[in-house]
C-alpha cells in the first residue's frame, strides 16, 4: 500500500535535489528523506567508504533496497535521490508507480559550478577531479541517464534554479 503523496526528486549530482529537498518538505510540512541519508543510516556508513570498501555494484544494490523500503509505506513525504539511482534496477519504474518524479534539469554549467565550489561530499565519483574534469563527467553521465531523468512525471528546466522558482513551478504543475 503506497497512500499518501511521495514527491521524489531526481537528476545529476549537483542539481540540488538535497538542498531544494529539505527546502519542499519544509514548505510542505512533509517529512523528508534523502537515499544517501538512508543508506548510510541503515549500513553505518559514509557513501565514498561503501564505494571503496564494497563497490558500486554493492552501492546500487543497496540503493534500490532504500528506494523500495521508503517507497513502500503509505506516508506523504519529500524523497531527494541520488543522482544515479533512476538509472539502476528499474528504480524508475518503481519511482513512478509509487510517487511522483520531479527532475531538476538544471544546465551543466551551473552543476559544474557548483560541485567545483563545494566539497565533493558524498560523491566519491568527482573525488580529485578539476573544473573541466567535473565538466567532462557530468556530460557523460547526463548522456548516458537522460533517458531514465526524462521519464520523469514533471521536468523542471530552465535558468533560473532558486528555491523560489522551483516551488512556484512545481507547485503550478502539482496543481495542473
Ligand atoms: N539553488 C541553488 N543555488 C546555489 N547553490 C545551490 C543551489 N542548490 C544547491 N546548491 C549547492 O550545490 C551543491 C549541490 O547541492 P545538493 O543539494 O547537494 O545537490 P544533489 O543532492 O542534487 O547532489 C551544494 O553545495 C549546494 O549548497
Ligand atoms: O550520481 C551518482 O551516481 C551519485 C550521486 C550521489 O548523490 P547526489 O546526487 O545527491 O550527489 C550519491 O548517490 C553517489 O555518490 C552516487
Ligand atoms: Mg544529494
Amino acid at each position: 500500500m503506497s497512500k499518501g503523496l511521495k514527491v521524489v526528486l531526481i537528476g545529476l549530482p549537483g542539481a540540488g535535489k538535497t538542498t531544494f529537498g529539505k527546502q519542499l518538505a519544509k514548505e510542505l510540512n512533509f517529512p523528508y528523506f534523502d537515499s544517501d541519508g538512508l543508506i548510510e543510516q541503515k549500513h553505518q556508513m559514509k557513501i565514498p567508504m561503501i564505494f571503496s570498501v564494497y563497490g558500486e555494484g554493492k552501492f546500487r544494490e543497496w540503493e534500490s533496497e532504500a528506494l523500495e523500503d521508503i517507497l513502500k509505506t503509505d506516508q506523504s513525504f519529500v524523497l531527494s535521490t541520488g543522482g544515479g539511482a533512476p538509472c539502476f534496477n528499474d528504480n524508475m519504474d518503481l519511482i513512478n508507480s509509487k510517487g511522483i518524479s520531479v527532475y531538476l534539469d538544471v544546465p551543466l554549467d551551473v552543476i559544474s559550478q557548483r560541485l567545483y565550489s563545494s566539497k565533493i561530499q558524498n560523491r566519491p565519483m568527482f573525488e580529485g577531479l578539476d573544473s573541466g574534469e567535473i565538466t567532462l563527467k557530468l556530460k557523460s553521465l547526463l548522456a548516458q541517464r537522460e533517458y531514465f531523468y526524462n521519464q520523469a512525471k514533471i521536468k523542471l528546466s530552465g535558468e533560473d534554479f532558486s528555491a523560489e522558482y522551483l516551488m512556484y513551478e512545481l507547485i503550478n504543475q502539482l496543481k495542473s
